[in-house]
């Protein structure tokens, strides 16, 4: 590395800042950090955004931004590595562990490579040299060697929930002192009593799905990378004080350093639209980050639908489910004799009777009221008038949407975090009802009616209260857009940093 009175650039003037982010290749995780890349541009700051090939490859040709990034921060940069697999894998989100392990391997000699060439091309002083780097915590030790190794700041941003976070980092110390044992179903519905922070709320049903896996590679991964952020400078959380304060008070004690930056894709939307009112710059307030290619006539049939009438189903990126899961489900919204509208994705159904014949009474009952389509703008879709409710796999991006929007919830978990996201949006902030490790024509036929009818104005109220809370947090002198603005400075300040 070049010391700075041997480099012309760092002799000659201040670097300005740039911020080099790198999320690990899930939609998840890429919608979420894109947004915060777009943030830290629009604060006029040199923003790379490297991806993997495969993701950078979806992204451009199922989304808006080949044309609008360029047009909007012309400090915007995407770099992209291999993700090491092979050409054929599926890279479907089950097989997390293998891309996380490929990336764990190679990523690191690509990383550095991307940052020392930056060193060179800086050389020329013709683009300042990654100041900052913004990882993803899921892949925590990576980032974490690298910046060590270079002298360059990292902070880590991890996509899920603050309980989700909590559990991952407070967790592993119960079970190693033995006071945490699955050891079956008898077990899976006592009370934790004395985790930190969560006394009493949690079952062991409702902690990450991988504490149930007797195979520990999954939970030993996640939580030692969770354990590598305590090396990081600071800590990103897409949640607001409003929402996880309680929690966000133990992680202080361990993590000095948190910003809370959420709901980041309604902080996005606020400071674009703000930012297009005071420029010419056409900007979309629900920019499309997505993976899949949008099949918008979900939108004219929302609009043909009365208002307050329409369950949104939608089971996120990665969920899969077997045909007999799907009948079940499917017979439920039909008997529930409300309106729907359900996402499946082409890759959500599993197992070899995959495909098969369809019960008439399922088809005729999806003609009369529902609509199925493979992919949907989201956001747009729970902001829609005809939109009374979300039934959802707790995903942490899904749960965030759901509450700005003010519609509530029926969880049903999948894996990761989405259990304890569940337990919290009942049990907690009173947002919906949680059906996990259920899946039940009758009970969900009931929880759809209490939630559009007979419990309709407790979740309305609950909804709208939160809705509000997450508002306030994003707009000015609010938490999350407070935290932003610090998080730019600190960026700005590492920039003057000598490595
Ligand atoms: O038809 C659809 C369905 C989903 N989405 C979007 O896709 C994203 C899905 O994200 P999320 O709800 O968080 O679910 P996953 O894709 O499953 O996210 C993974 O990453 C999250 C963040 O780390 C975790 O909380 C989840 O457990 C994990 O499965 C959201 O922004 C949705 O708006 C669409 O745009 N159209
Ligand atoms: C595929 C999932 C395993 C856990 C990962 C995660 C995390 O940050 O721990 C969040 O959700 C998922 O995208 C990842």
């Amino acid at each position: 590395m070049k010391k700075a009175e041997e480099n012309p650039c760092a002799a000659a003037t201040a670097q300005p800042a740039h911020v080099l982010i790198f999320p690990s290749p899930l939609q998840g995780h890429v919608n979420a950090m894109l947004k915060l890349a777009e943030l830290l541009a629009l604060s006029d700051l040199h923003v790379t955004f490297l991806n993997t090939e495969h993701i950078h490859h979806r992204l451009m040709t199922f989304s808006d931004i080949q044309t609008r990034i360029p047009a909007t921060y012309p400090k915007f940069l995407f770099k992209t590595i291999p993700d090491g697999l092979p050409p054929e894998h599926p890279r479907s989100g089950d097989k997390f562990i293998e891309f996380y392990r490929s990336l764990n391997l190679h990523g690191k000699t690509q990383l550095r490579e991307i940052l020392v060439s930056d060193e060179v091309s800086s050389e020329n002083c013709r683009k300042p040299r990654v100041s900052c780097i913004i990882g993803d915590g899921m892949l925590g030790s990576l980032t974490a060697d690298i910046g060590d190794e270079l002298g360059i700041p990292v902070i880590h941003f991890r996509t899920i929930s603050a309980c989700g976070f909590w559990a991952y980092f407070s967790l592993p110390k119960l079970f190693e002192s033995g006071q945490l044992r699955i050891r079956g179903e008898e077990d899976m519905d006592r009370i934790l009593r004395d985790l930190e922070g969560m006394e009493n709320l949690l079952r062991f049903r409702d902690l990450p799905s991988f504490f149930r896996e007797s195979d520990t590679s999954n939970i030993s991964s996640l939580t030692f990378e969770t354990q590598q952020s305590l090396r990081a400078r600071a800590l990103i959380l897409n949640t607001f004080e409003d929402l996880e304060g309680p929690i966000l008070s133990h992680i202080r004690h361990r993590f000095p350093k948190v910003y809370t930056l959420g709901p980041l894709h309604a902080h996005f939307n606020y400071r674009t639209t703000k930012a297009s009112k005071t420029t010419s710059s056409q900007q979309s307030s629900t920019s499309t980050n997505t993976l899949w290619e949008v099949d918008r006539n979900c939108m004219t049939w929302l609009d043909a639908q009365p208002p307050k009438s329409v369950l949104y189903v939608s089971f996120g990126s990665i969920t899969w489910i077997n045909r007999q899961q799907l009948l079940e489900i499917w017979h439920g919204l039909v008997n529930s004799n409300k309106r729907f509208l359900w996402v499946i994705r082409p890759d959500m159904v599993v197992g070899k009777e995959a495909d098969g014949d369809t019960p008439v009474e399922l088809l005729e009952g999806t003609k009369e009221r529902g609509f199925m389509v493979g992919w949907v703008p989201q956001e747009e879709v729970l902001a829609h008038p005809a939109v009374a409710g979300f039934m959802t796999h707790s995903g942490w991006n899904s749960t965030l949407e759901s509450i700005v929007a003010g519609v509530p919830m029926i969880c049903w978990p999948f894996f990761a975090d989405q259990q304890i996201n569940s337990r919290f949006v009942s049990h907690v902030w009173k947002l919906g009802m949680d059906m996990k490790d259920v899946c039940d024509r009758k009970v969900l036929e009931k929880m759809v009616n209490d939630l559009m009818v007979d419990k309709r104005e407790e979740f309305t109220k609950s909804s709208d209260e939160m809705a509000n809370l997450a508002m306030k947090a994003v707009r000015e002198g609010g938490s999350s857009s407070s935290n932003m603005d610090s998080l730019v400075e600190f960026i700005k300040s590492s920039a003057k940093r000598e490595r």
